[in-house]
């Protein structure tokens, strides 16, 4: 049976965003509004690394990869080149439609694309040919932009499944429901979730927030060397941004790394990137450090809409 994240994997839906990256109020505050340099304070695990030499191996290397739409066999992505090194954590950023998360789909192996050129390289093998359950089990994490949900299947019982086929790759025993309950209770309580999300089913009924909490209790548990976060800050109060900032930061090793796609400075304010990459037209057409998210605030790129 396929591990749990794959089905995930190989199940998302491409809705539209909960809201315009050109609306100006997407935060909902719930009390009197932090400030964002104490939120900064906060979540900061480690200094922004703009201005460092790459120095870690290879992570993920892609070179020139076109990728079309499976049944139509309309291209999408145009020729991305994107190196991404152990420790680095990195942004994309871009208009709507350019191309970003169907990046992200096409190197978890979404089923609804098909590579038509270029390599992906993930820890020096070659992604392409790997089924999206064998990307995961490689170390691969995806947090879509729309969680799926899955009825009939506890979160509890879901993030065992997922733990346990890790462990099984690498040759440990696995963990009984007692010993992981051990594990997951102190994840739930530093993302300040209920408990009792624990026993729901993924993701069913759950508000766009509590997903997305969700999702980052799923990379905190199962873990990734690269995790791909697609707009985690989307429907996400000031609150819940911060908590998801922080377990994130508190995730980052100098051996894993993070690729995350957003429309706003705030994210990028609290998981403070290496590199930020502007995608446009499938390419990456720039790559800077985060003062190019303050170039196009500040009207560098004039057809990126942001906050
Ligand atoms: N399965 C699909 N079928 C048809 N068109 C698709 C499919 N997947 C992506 N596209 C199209 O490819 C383009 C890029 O979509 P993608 O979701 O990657 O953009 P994006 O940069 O993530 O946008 P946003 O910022 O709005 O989330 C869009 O025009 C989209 O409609």
């Amino acid at each position: 049976m396929a591990p749990p994240l794959a089905a995930a994997a190989g199940a998302v839906s491409s809705s539209p965003p909960l809201f315009s990256p050109s609306s100006s109020g997407p935060l909902i505050r719930r009390h009197a509004p932090p400030s964002y340099v104490s939120m900064r304070r906060r979540c900061r695990s480690q200094p922004a690394a703009a201005a460092a030499e790459p120095s870690g191996s290879p992570l993920l290397e892609v070179r020139g990869l076109t990728a079309s739409v499976k049944e139509t066999g309309q291209q999408i992505l145009a020729g991305v080149n994107l190196t991404i090194r152990e420790g680095e954590i990195h942004a994309i950023m871009g208009k709507n439609g350019s191309g970003k998360s169907t990046l992200s789909k096409v190197l978890v192996g979404h089923p609804h694309y098909e590579v038509t050129g270029g390599t992906i390289l993930f820890k020096g093998e070659d992604l392409v040919d790997m089924e999206p359950e064998e990307r995961s089990l490689a170390g691969l994490f995806m947090s879509f932009q729309a969680p799926i949900e899955i009825p009939g299947v506890s979160n509890f019982d879901f993030l065992l499944m997922a733990v346990n086929a890790r462990r099984e790759k690498s040759g440990l025993p696995a963990l009984g429901p007692l010993e992981f309950y051990s594990v997951v209770s102190p994840k739930v309580d530093a993302l300040k979730m209920d408990p009792k999300f624990l026993d729901r089913n993924v993701n069913e009924g759950f508000s766009g927030g509590e997903r997305k909490r969700n999702e980052i209790l799923q990379l905190s548990v199962i873990g990734a060397d690269l995790a791909l976060l697609d707009e985690i800050d989307s429907g996400l109060d000031v609150d819940a941004l911060e908590d998801v900032a922080i377990a994130v930061n508190g995730l980052l090793t100098p051996q894993n790394s993070v690729l995350m796609i957003t429309h706003y400075q705030r994210l990028l304010d609290l998981i403070q990137p290496s590199y930020v990459h502007i995608m446009e037209n499938g390419k990456i057409i720039k790559t800077g450090d985060s003062s190019i998210a303050t170039q196009i605030n500040e009207g560098g790129f004039k057809s990126i809409a942001l906050v």
